[in-house]
């Protein structure tokens, strides 16, 4: 048996972020087994694409594929694209292809992110000198999605950094599709009579979102020259965050699999096959697995902790009715349109000047979360047209999805626009 390891990244098009992404895979087999491979591909934008990765371990001989996503938590693209992704390919081609968990709330990963975090620290006070960690505040800033339970687990984290540091304050924001954002977390920070405010991004890379955080930072803090805004750096490779890699692949290996949303009994399953039907998997026919010997412990009758707090699964307050929808992805209309692609160099853009506000975006984030080729009325490159190469699927399925329900929240992704 040859094992290959696949690590199914975000991607972007922000080539340093794609840059950043690629030393990941380069330094990952060092903490595997040596006669495995490795390789990676993306969900959006960069190339290569993740079937790109699968079909090179796939042409080596791999006759088993270990995947992880190269995600922090678990929401839309861990639960939804990559799953489907792999299944699909899965599926097409009679290879067996295993699905583990996203990096998620692992004490490995506080231990990097306080690393960042420290440093930020020292450098703040060798360069205005020392102030006492109770006079200083910690902001978090995560992704941000809509899943209550990843945008939950930001929290978790940047407590965890605020007590596990001692620092006086902490508060968390988001750089997108949930509240608070960026700004008015920062402002609100501004508020609280702290004399340091280090931001942290809980971030992998780089990329377009990074310098949405440390734009908005700096004008917050253009705003307040009585405070000092210190820009922590974000997690990338440091070496806590590779091991956390490397143990969401090793584990893979276990007498019992790891929960994970590749084989998620609780919904029906797309999978969309080239030049073939779209198959449908019911979620009885996926708990039926278990009869099949696939002793999976989503399928057992204690929840696994990883899918407690699951909307998928389960009423979770404000997001009820998203139980059992179904797992897809929705991830054609960019996948491989190049870390070049319109929209990645902010020059061209009429909405911003320094850095992308995802003032863009915000049609897509407050009504839909894929992007429709909606009517822009202005001419701004982030317009995703539906009319590329492969088959799309919105088009032969019915297919909806719940709103994000706190789109318009004051301090959410809405709010944006004022600027
Ligand atoms: C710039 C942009 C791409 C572009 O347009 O160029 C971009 C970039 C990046 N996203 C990253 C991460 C995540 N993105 C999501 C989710 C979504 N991201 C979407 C859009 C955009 N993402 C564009 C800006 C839109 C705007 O203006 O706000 C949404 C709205 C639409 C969609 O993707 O369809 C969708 C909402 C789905 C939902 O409804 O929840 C999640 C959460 C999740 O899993 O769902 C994670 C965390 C995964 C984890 O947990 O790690 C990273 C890697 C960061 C890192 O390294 O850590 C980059 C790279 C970079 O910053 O360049
Ligand atoms: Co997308």
């Amino acid at each position: 048996m040859k094992t290959g390891v696949m690590i199914c990244g975000h991607g972007s098009r922000s080539q340093s972020a794609v840059d950043e992404f690629a030393v990941l895979a380069e330094k990952l087999p060092a903490l595997l087994p040596s006669d495995w491979m490795v390789d990676y591909g993306y969900l959006e934008f960069a190339n290569p694409v993740i079937r790109d990765g699968l079909d090179r371990l796939r042409n080596a001989g791999c006759d088993r594929i270990l995947a992880v996503p190269g995600m922090l938590f678990a929401a839309m693209h861990s639960k939804n694209d990559i799953p489907t992704v792999l299944n699909t390919y899965a599926a097409k081609h009679g290879i067996d292809v295993k699905y583990g968990r996203e990096l998620g709330v692992d004490p490995k990963m506080i231990a990097a992110a306080g690393a960042r975090i420290k440093d930020a620290v020292a450098r703040a006070n060798a360069e205005h000198g020392d102030l006492p960690l109770h006079e200083t505040a910690l902001v978090v800033i995560g992704r941000g999605a809509s899943d209550p339970d990843a945008n939950g687990n930001v929290s978790k984290i940047a407590r965890m950094l605020w007590e596990g540091i001692g620092f006086g304050w902490g508060e968390v924001g988001y750089s997108g599709v949930t509240f608070p954002l960026v700004e008015p977390c920062l402002e609100h920070v501004a508020k609280l009579g702290y004399k340091r405010v280090i931001v942290f991004p809980y971030f992998l890379f780089t990329g377009i979102l990074i310098d949405r955080i440390y734009g908005f930072t700096d004008q917050v803090a253009a705003k307040h020259p009585d405070i000092q805004f210190v820009k922590a750096g974000y997690l990338n490779d440091h070496p806590k965050v590779l091991e956390t890699f490397a143990e969401r692949i090793l584990e893979q290996q276990g007498d019992v699999p790891v929960p994970n949303c590749g084989i998620c009994a609780y919904r029906t399953q797309v999978l969309e096959i080239e030049g073939q039907e779209v198959q449908k998997i019911t979620a009885e026919a996926r708990a039926a697995l278990r009869a099949d010997g696939q002793n999976h412990p989503a399928f057992g009758d204690v929840t696994p902790p990883t899918c407690v707090m699951c909307k998928y699964r389960t009423q979770i307050l404000g997001f009820e009715t998203e139980v059992g929808s179904v797992q897809e992805s929705h991830h054609h209309h960019v996948e491989g349109q190049g870390a070049s692609a319109p929209g990645s160099n902010v020059a061209d853009c009429t909405l911003c000047s320094h850095f992308c506000t995802g003032m863009c975006r915000l049609e897509t984030a407050a009504h839909d979360h894929h992007h429709h080729d909606h009517d822009h009325s202005h001419d701004h490159p982030h317009t995703h047209d539906h009319a590329h190469g492969h088959g799309h699927h919105h088009d032969h399925h019915d297919h909806s999805h719940p709103e994000y329900p706190h789109a318009k929240h004051p301090h959410g992704p809405e709010s944006a626009r004022k600027s």
